[in-house]
């Protein structure tokens, strides 16, 4: 599918299925709307579904491993190699993430879509676009094609994992320098100015800070990217993660499978997806707020609550998984609690 078809297939989630899910919680013996967040993602998740019968039992967290050439300009705390030894370490089960996905039973995808090195490991996809994106402050990051082949790619792996029976996909990165990248991106997108939009990232002094700004205000100068164009944006000042992650998006909306977002540079891989196509925000749940600066902005621009507030700033689809069991439990009461009509006590009346 070219991106033009993947972006005009994706429909808006089904309302009569989300009046269904609704009208089930109304009828279970307990204060209306009590269990809010879950309430609504469970009405949410019937909407993408387009049916009542939420099932989420098969999920997998696909994590985009990517290098980013803005390292050159000490923006980070630990040097790129670290993205190679994490990447690898996902498929052998070595990494936060995949220690809380088999608490919460996701299937972990790596992928390579832009490492600066091979990786080794069984377990990790090879689809690498290319060896690491240029350094964005000085030209652009990717080229344009580059760029989209990352988006398609990120489509096939969601509509491949979806064909397996994954019912719910959740989003990850690895990349040293990537908040470096999608605070470019989400500064172009908001219009906001990077000194209020850039944070520490995996951890930075106040003078890596400094260089940080000075390099995202550099590279937007000098690369202009066009905030009605995505693909300009991501290919400009954004990474191969980044687009890649939007393809989940844009895919998990074409399977009618939701995606969740993770932490920060999920959410601006999100924003990329829902310029893209509006329709794809109908298919997105958040998780939780970064302590990164601009995670909150993110999420408000693409209308999404988080349901943890609760400090993290790990990546990997730490905060995408860690909200699994919680959408477990409230589909446990959805399925499994007795009615009002099943029990003594009188239906609760809708507050007017
Ligand atoms: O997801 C987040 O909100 C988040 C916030 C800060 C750091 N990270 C992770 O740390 C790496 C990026 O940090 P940095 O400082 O290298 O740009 C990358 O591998 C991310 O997974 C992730
Ligand atoms: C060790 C390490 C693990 C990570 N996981 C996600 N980002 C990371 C950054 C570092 C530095």
């Amino acid at each position: 599918m070219t991106l033009e078809e993947v972006v005009r297939s994706i429909t808006p989630a089904d309302q009569k299925a989300a009046a269904a899910a609704k009208a089930r919680w109304d009828s279970i013996a307990k204060p209306l709307g009590s269990l809010g967040a879950l309430e609504d993602a469970v009405i949410r998740m019937a909407a993408m579904m387009g049916t009542p019968n939420v099932d989420i039992s098969k999920r997998a967290v696909v994590v985009m491993c990517a290098d980013n050439g803005v390292v050159a300009q000490g923006v980070t705390q630990t040097g790129q190699e670290v993205t190679a030894i994490v990447a690898e370490n996902m498929s052998s089960g070595d990494t936060s993430v995949c220690a809380m996905a088999r608490h919460a039973g996701a299937e972990v995808v790596p992928v390579d879509i832009g490492t600066a090195t091979p990786l080794k490991g069984e377990r990790i996809l090879q689809k690498n676009i290319r060896r690491g994106t240029a350094d964005l402050t000085q030209g652009p990051a990717m080229t344009r094609e580059e760029a989209e082949r990352a988006v398609l790619t990120g489509v096939e792996i969601a509509k491949d994992l979806c064909a397996k029976g994954v019912k719910l996909l959740g989003t990850g990165e690895m990349g040293i320098g990537n908040t470096t990248t999608s605070s470019a991106v989400a500064c172009v997108f908001l219009n906001r100015e990077p000194v209020d939009m850039t944070g520490r990232g995996a951890g930075l002094s106040s003078e890596g800070l400094v260089r940080k700004i000075h390099a995202i205000e550099t590279g937007i100068a000098l690369n202009q990217p066009d905030p009605a164009d995505p693909l300009d944006v991501v290919s400009k000042v954004g990474g191969l993660d980044l687009a890649g992650l939007a393809g989940v998006f844009l895919g998990g909306a074409l399977c009618h499978v939701p995606v969740l977002v993770d932490g920060f540079i999920s959410s601006v891989a999100a924003l990329i997806a829902a310029r893209l196509c509006p329709a794809c925000t109908d298919y997105m749940l958040g998780s939780h707020a970064s302590d990164e600066p601009a995670s909150k902005l993110v999420l408000a621009e693409l209308g999404l609550e988080p349901f943890l507030y609760a400090g993290m700033r790990l990546g990997e689809g730490t905060g995408a998984v860690a909200v699994m069991p919680l959408l477990d439990m409230g589909l446990a009461v959805y399925r499994e609690m007795t009615t009002f009509e099943a029990t003594d006590i009188e239906a609760y009346q809708p507050l007017t």
